[in-house]
C-alpha cells in the first residue's frame, strides 16, 4: 500500500471534533479495492463517526477520498451518488412494501413512485441479479417487513447493490443474528466485495476472524494497530485495550473481543 494509491477509500489526517472533543484524532486509512477490512474497537473508539464523516453525515478535516475523488465538505446525496453507499445498525427499509418494491425504489431508474409500484411483468436485470446475489429471489414479493432480522440487512445491501455502489460501509451487520444468518452474510461479502471496496464496523470477533481480509483497530479515535487478523490479534497493545475494557465494559461483543485478544495471548 502506497500512498499514491487511488483506487480505495484513501483518508489522512481525518479528523472529527464535537465540542472540543476529538472523536476522530487523526486517521490514516487506506483501503484498497477489492478489500474486505473490518474496523474494530472498543466503544467510543470513534469507527461510526469516522463513516459519518465519509458519507457526509458529520463535518470533517483532512482528507477522505475515493477512487481518487475527495469526499470530504461533499453534501451526502452526492457522496452517495459517487457510489459510496453504507447501512446502519437498524436496517432502514420500507416494511409495507414488498422485497422487489424496496429494491426498485433504491434502483429509481427514473420511474415515478405509482409506476413503481404497480405490477410489472418484467424486473429489471440490476434488481434481478441483486435479488440472487442476497438470496431472496423467492420472497420477492413478501412484505420486506415479515423478513426475518438478517434477510432485511441483506435486503438492504441489495439496495446498495442496485445503485452500483463501489464502497459498502457496512455498521455492525450481524448484530442480533443467528449462526446460521452470519455466515450467510460472510458469504454474501465474499459476493459483493468482487470489485468493490468493503468497510465493516463490528464488535464479534468470531465473525471478523472468519471473514476479514485486513483490520483497522481504532481507539480514542486513533488507529491502534493494522494488519491481518493474525497480526492484530497477535498486537500486545491491541490486547491491553480490549483486556482493559472488558472489566469496565461488558457489552457481550467487547467480551467476545476480550476473548479473541485473551485467546491470542495464550496462543502466542
Ligand atoms: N454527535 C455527537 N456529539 C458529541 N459526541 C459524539 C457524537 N457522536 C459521537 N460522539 C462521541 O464520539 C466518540 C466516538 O463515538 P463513535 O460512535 O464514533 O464510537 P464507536 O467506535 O462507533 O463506538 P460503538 O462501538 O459504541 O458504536 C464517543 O465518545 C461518542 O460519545
Amino acid at each position: 500500500m502506497t500512498d499514491t494509491t487511488t483506487d480505495g477509500l484513501r483518508v489522512r489526517d481525518l479528523r472529527v471534533v464535537f465540542d472540543g472533543f476529538a472523536a476522530v484524532d487523526g486517521v490514516d486509512l487506506t483501503v484498497p479495492s477489492g478489500d474486505i477490512r473490518f474496523l474494530i474497537g472498543p466503544n467510543g473508539a470513534g469507527k461510526t463517526t469516522l463513516v459519518d464523516a465519509v458519507t457526509g453525515l458529520v463535518r470533517a478535516s483532512g482528507s477522505a477520498s475515493f477512487a481518487g475523488r475527495e469526499l470530504l465538505g461533499r453534501p451526502v446525496h452526492r457522496i452517495a451518488r459517487m457510489g459510496i453507499g453504507r447501512t446502519f445498525q437498524t436496517a432502514t427499509v420500507f416494511e409495507e412494501l414488498s422485497v422487489l418494491q424496496n429494491l426498485d425504489i433504491a434502483a429509481g431508474a427514473g420511474r415515478g413512485p405509482l409506476t413503481m409500484l404497480r405490477r410489472r411483468s418484467s424486473v429489471p436485470e440490476n434488481v434481478a441479479e441483486a435479488l440472487e446475489t442476497i438470496g431472496l429471489a423467492d420472497r420477492r414479493d413478501q412484505p420486506a417487513g415479515t423478513l426475518a432480522h438478517g434477510q432485511k440487512q441483506w435486503l438492504e445491501i441489495g439496495m446498495l447493490l442496485v445503485q452500483d455502489v463501489r464502497l459498502l460501509l457496512l455498521d455492525e451487520p450481524v448484530a442480533g443474528m443467528s449462526h446460521e444468518e452470519r455466515d450467510a452474510t460472510g458469504e454474501l461479502l465474499g459476493v459483493v466485495g468482487r470489485g468493490r471496496t468493503i468497510v465493516v464496523i463490528e464488535h464479534d470477533m468470531d465473525f471478523m476472524r472468519a471473514y476479514a481480509r485486513s483490520v483497522t483497530v481504532l481507539h480514542g479515535g486513533k488507529v491502534l494497530s493494522e494488519g491481518t487478523v493474525a497480526q492484530v490479534q497477535a498486537d500486545p497493545r491491541v490486547q491491553a485495550v480490549y483486556l482493559g475494557e472488558a472489566t469496565t465494559d461488558d457489552r457481550a461483543g467487547d467480551g467476545a473481543a476480550a476473548g479473541a485478544a485473551g485467546a491470542a495471548a495464550k496462543e502466542a
